[in-house]
């Protein structure tokens, strides 16, 4: 048996579908997510990548829904169980970050106390206890004097502290799953990365999977363990990080990486240039959405998405001119 067979997935997208009365944006996207890992979703903007996110908790937009798949998480699919059996889940089996934090702690209340009412909700332990492990936690996530500042309001905190704050709420109950939805976007350029720095031990010391939303190839490199590209709610390749930087199939990946400049990563025919077009609407659309904006499509292109699939099971792209699925022809 295989390394990568003796895994458990912790999170399994199945051809998940998630869209508005107006038009369908996610469409059939499978992912998953084994115990540990950190997977990064990447894509334009507007490609979808929150919202498929967001519809894990069932945390969707006024208007949005999912429309079909599924969501498997301990053996339980998240987009059929009841509001209450999801409350259990949220926060304690999986937990979410979002770019501003402002937006998910309470102004006026005392972080300690924000966090310690978290664990109270979902553990059965005393006050007192709740309290100690808030301590716990915001010294774990790098507050110094943690117990002389849990009685502090959020507005106290640096924006890089108030999100050290909110990954300790995050993994208070220790989750099995974080999703981090840009943590990093609103913060200092200094900051970020050891904010993603705090994420990624946190990840091995607590055995804990994240799905990290992101517009930064270079915090992928450094950070994640396998990448998902999204296009207009597709996603179009799956690799691992290692693999993908070195020389990524599907063309709207070759065109992201060329249009990015990263510092951890490196892709020997890298040049900065854009990808021409923006993404297209999903509405007629029949064949791949990339085709208009590709410089290899070819009539086939334009007629079905292709699916996604792979020369092996690590790395899949949906592309009919994947140089690899072509030479193995
Ligand atoms: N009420 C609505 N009706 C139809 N489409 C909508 C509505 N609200 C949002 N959308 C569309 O849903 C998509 C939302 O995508 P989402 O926020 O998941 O993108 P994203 O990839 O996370 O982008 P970003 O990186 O900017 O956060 C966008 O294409 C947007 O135009």
């Amino acid at each position: 048996m295989s390394h990568l067979q003796e895994k458990h997935p912790v999170l399994e997208l199945i051809d998940l579908d998630v869209g508005f009365p107006s038009a369908q944006i996610v469409k059939r996207v499978n992912l998953r997510i084994e115990e540990g890992e950190k997977v990064a979703l990447v894509g334009e903007s507007g490609c979808g990548k929150s919202l498929t996110a967001f519809s894990i908790l069932r945390l969707l937009p006024p208007g949005a829904s999912i429309n079909g798949g599924q969501v498997i998480f301990d053996g339980q699919d998240l987009a059929a169980i009841s509001p209450y059996q999801l409350r259990r889940i949220r926060g304690k089996g999986i937990a979410l970050i979002l770019q501003e934090p402002m937006t998910s702690l309470n102004p006026v209340l005392p972080i300690g106390q924000q966090i310690a009412e978290n664990i109270l909700q979902h553990e059965d332990v005393t006050r007192k206890q709740a309290e100690e492990r808030t301590i716990e936690l915001l010294d774990m996530v790098g507050i110094v004097n943690a117990r002389g500042r849990y009685g502090m309001f959020p507005h106290n905190f640096s924006g890089g502290m108030r999100q050290r704050v909110m990954i300790a709420m995050a993994i208070a109950c220790d989750p099995q799953l974080l999703i981090a939805d840009e943590p990093t976007t609103a913060l200092d350029v200094t900051i970020q990365a050891q904010v993603m720095d705090l994420l990624e031990d946190l990840c091995s010391k607590l055995n804990m999977a994240m799905l990290l939303i992101t517009h930064d190839l270079g915090a992928v490199a450094q950070w994640a363990d396998r990448i998902a590209v999204m296009y207009a709610g597709r996603i179009v390749e799956e690799a691992p990080v290692g693999t993908f930087f070195s020389g990524p199939r599907h063309p709207y990946s070759r065109g992201l990486l060329n249009s990015s400049i990263g510092n951890g990563w490196h892709y020997s025919n890298r040049r900065l240039t854009e990808i021409v077009g923006s993404v297209q609407s999903a509405a007629g659309e029949t064949g791949c959405s990339f085709a208009p904006r590709c410089p290899i499509a070819m009539h086939e292109c334009r007629a079905a998405p292709p699916e996604l699939g792979g020369t092996n099971d690590e790395w899949s792209v949906a592309c009919y001119r994947d140089p690899l699925a072509v030479a193995a022809k």
